[in-house]
């Protein structure tokens, strides 16, 4: 954290299915960024709007050629976090599970049920434990920047809502479906965690604006979900999402205190292992994402 814990946020945006580039950017240049979990889903988009330092990822790769279960969710963060990043909005396309949330509309999540069982999900393991609260996984203060900011532009959105994350490739049963619903779960998607939690551990506030493309298979008035239908939706769906990344980025890209949430602190009584029985191997790559607390 920068001297007087005043924080310059650099914003980076998570671009999901559909959303493969950003518009806008002054002093635009992709770059490689490797880290030591080895090369996220494709280079970084590097530059500033009205002033503010921006990195977009495009999450599976431009031309979309990584599914949800092979991505590099340590490598995606991680490249994030050695460029400097401090606020992920991420972009997603998700199924409604609610008659209330129709394609067009957008979800400000606010609760994941992580369903997926094949992902890495920590930059910690044996040689250095840490166990972060997830009771709150996504950040408050961007949340009330993007719900201020749809509210102004006129975009039909909720505050508040559960995005199931499933495993994937392959879209839900029926009946998985409808469990989902009777969990309460507001919409479904393929690949916001581990990609929050990740965010999470390397103190990096992190929100979701999920894109309602589709009922999944539940709706008897509706198609069931097709990649089609969700690319057709994501294309009507973009002067929104456009909009909405154009006027949040403004807001928080102004010099601010530490997080009012305490994101940026999530590691601060997180680790358990005693410094002597720590790999020294491991510690030196926790340091691209751990560095304020494991020492840069
Ligand atoms: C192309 S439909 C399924 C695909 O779309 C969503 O991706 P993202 O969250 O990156 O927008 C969903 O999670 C699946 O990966
Ligand atoms: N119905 C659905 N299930 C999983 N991921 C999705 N992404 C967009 N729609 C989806």
């Amino acid at each position: 954290m920068s001297q007087n814990d005043v924080v310059e946020p650099v914003i980076g945006l998570i671009g999901g299915s559909g959303l493969y580039d950003i518009e806008g950017l002054e002093e635009k240049e992709w770059r490689h960024v490797e880290t030591p979990w080895g090369a996220p889903s494709d280079q970084l988009l590097f530059g500033r709007f009205e002033g503010v330092r921006c990195v977009f990822l495009p999450r599976h790769g431009r031309g979309h050629p990584i599914p949800p279960s092979r991505l590099n969710y340590k490598a995606n963060i991680a490249a994030l976090k050695i460029s400097g990043v401090t606020d992920i909005v991420s972009l997603s396309a998700v199924g409604s599970l609610k008659e209330e949330l129709p394609p067009g509309h957008f979800v400000i999540i606010d609760q994941f049920i992580d369903r997926t069982i094949w992902r890495e999900k920590s930059f910690f393991d044996t040689g250095c434990v840490a166990h972060i609260s997830m009771a709150d996984p996504l950040c408050p203060r961007i949340g009330d920047v993007l719900e201020a900011n749809t509210k102004a532009l006129g975009i039909s959105a909720t505050r508040g809502g559960t995005y199931l994350v499933m495993e994937g490739p392959q879209f839900s049963t029926r009946a998985e479906s409808e469990l989902y619903r009777t969990w309460g779960c507001s919409v479904i998607g393929m690949t916001n965690m581990p990609e929050a939690s990740l965010a999470r551990e390397a103190e990096i506030c992190y929100a979701t604006v999920a894109m309602v493309t589709d009922y999944d298979c539940w709706h008897e008035e509706h198609d069931n979900v097709t990649v089609d239908s969700v690319i057709k939706t994501m294309q009507a769906n973009s002067a929104n999402a456009k909009a909405l990344v154009k006027a949040v980025i403004p807001a928080l890209g102004q010099k601010r205190e530490l997080c009012s949430a305490g994101c940026d602190r999530a590691l601060e009584h997180a680790i358990i292992t005693a410094p002597e029985a720590r790999d020294p191997a491991l510690i030196t790559k926790l340091k691209a994402v751990a560095g304020r607390v494991l020492g840069a």
